[in-house]
């Protein structure tokens, strides 16, 4: 059979327009066979395709030696993909992966993989086809964000907060490091929107995510869990070092300006340090009765 007549369509009588080559190269992506020797060495014996996805990657070099697409992967992508590789290997299992590459001048380009392997004389030889996903990703991590965020102040939500403190429990389930969270809730809050209006106090809120996000590390996560209600969850960080720190952002809240007047806003802090083994809503329950206890107390304190 010719190159031709093997993908001329079949018994469906349609003509392939020109030919092969020119057909592949108009795909908008690209094809490819991929051989892993015994030795280990991999190259791309075939590749076509209108190569969109990979401008500045010489595609003869790739015939000798798949690393000069390799050698453009990100750190964290390049031993996903040699895993991928090396399953599928085993198994003779499809690859089915995306990773990031980086491109000329400094481009950076997302690319799904779909690829099968067959036994070769020399290794495994895989047929497949690479295709640049890259708007895809953008608008995902784009609708990711939004799903994320508090709308009024930019924090994370009540639902990002809880995916950040299960992964926070669970390193320290396997590390020992020490986790604290943070409850913080508004005194008197309604006083503030019934004095000054709604309006100043929605500003008082994104005022007081700004305070928190100055005061606070880059690791910490800081969320809205809505109403006038925030959570931070502090890795790395036990109750020694969590109290004094509460304080600290309780005593500059309580003499921030806020647009109104310094000592008008206060807040109560609820705080509880992670036990190893424990529930994350049982974590959850132990900081809010402690928070509970700061509001019965008189407010404006932090309770342990
Ligand atoms: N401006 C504004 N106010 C909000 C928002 N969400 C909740 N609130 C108000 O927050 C107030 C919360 O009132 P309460 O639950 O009685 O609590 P509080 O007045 O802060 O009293 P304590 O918590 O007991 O100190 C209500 O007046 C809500 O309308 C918001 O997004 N913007």
């Amino acid at each position: 059979m010719t190159e031709e007549n093997a993908m001329s369509g079949g018994g469906l009588g349609l003509e392939l327009p020109g030919n092969v080559r020119d057909f592949t190269e108009r795909l908008p992506g690209v094809i490819f066979q991929f051989h892993r020797g015994l030795d280990g060495h991999m190259h791309f014996p075939y590749l076509a395709g209108n190569g969109t996805s990979l401008p500045g990657i010489d595609r003869d070099a790739l015939g000798q030696d798949a690393r000069h697409m390799l050698d453009r992967l990100y750190d964290d992508d390049y031993p996903k993909l040699m895993a991928a590789i090396e399953r599928s290997a085993r198994w003779r299992v499809p690859i089915a992966t995306k990773f990031r590459i980086r491109l000329a001048h400094g481009r950076t380009r997302w690319v799904a993989l779909r690829a099968q392997p067959e036994d070769a004389q020399s290794g495994v030889l895989w047929y497949g086809l690479m295709i640049d996903i890259t708007e895809q990703m953008v608008e995902e991590a784009r609708l990711r964000r939004l799903s994320d965020t508090d709308d009024l102040t930019g924090l994370a939500n009540r639902r990002k907060l809880m995916v950040r403190l299960a992964e926070e429990i669970s390193r320290c389930n396997r590390h020992g490091s020490p986790l604290s969270l943070m409850l913080i809730d508004l005194d008197h809050f309604k006083r503030v929107n019934d004095t000054w209006g709604h309006l100043q106090g929605d500003q008082v809120l994104i005022e007081l995510a700004r305070l928190c996000r100055k005061l606070l590390r880059e690791e910490d996560t800081i969320a809205r869990l809505g109403g006038e209600e925030f959570a931070v969850v502090l890795p790395a960080t036990p109750l020694v070092r969590s109290l004094p720190l509460a304080e600290r952002l309780r005593h500059r809240i309580g003499e921030h300006p806020f647009g109104i007047e310094p000592g008008q806003i206060t807040v109560s802090i609820g705080l509880a340090e992670y036990r190893p083994g424990e529930p994350r809503d049982v974590l959850i329950e132990r900081a809010d009765r402690c928070l509970y206890a700061a509001k019965h107390q008189g407010r404006n304190r932090v309770e342990s």
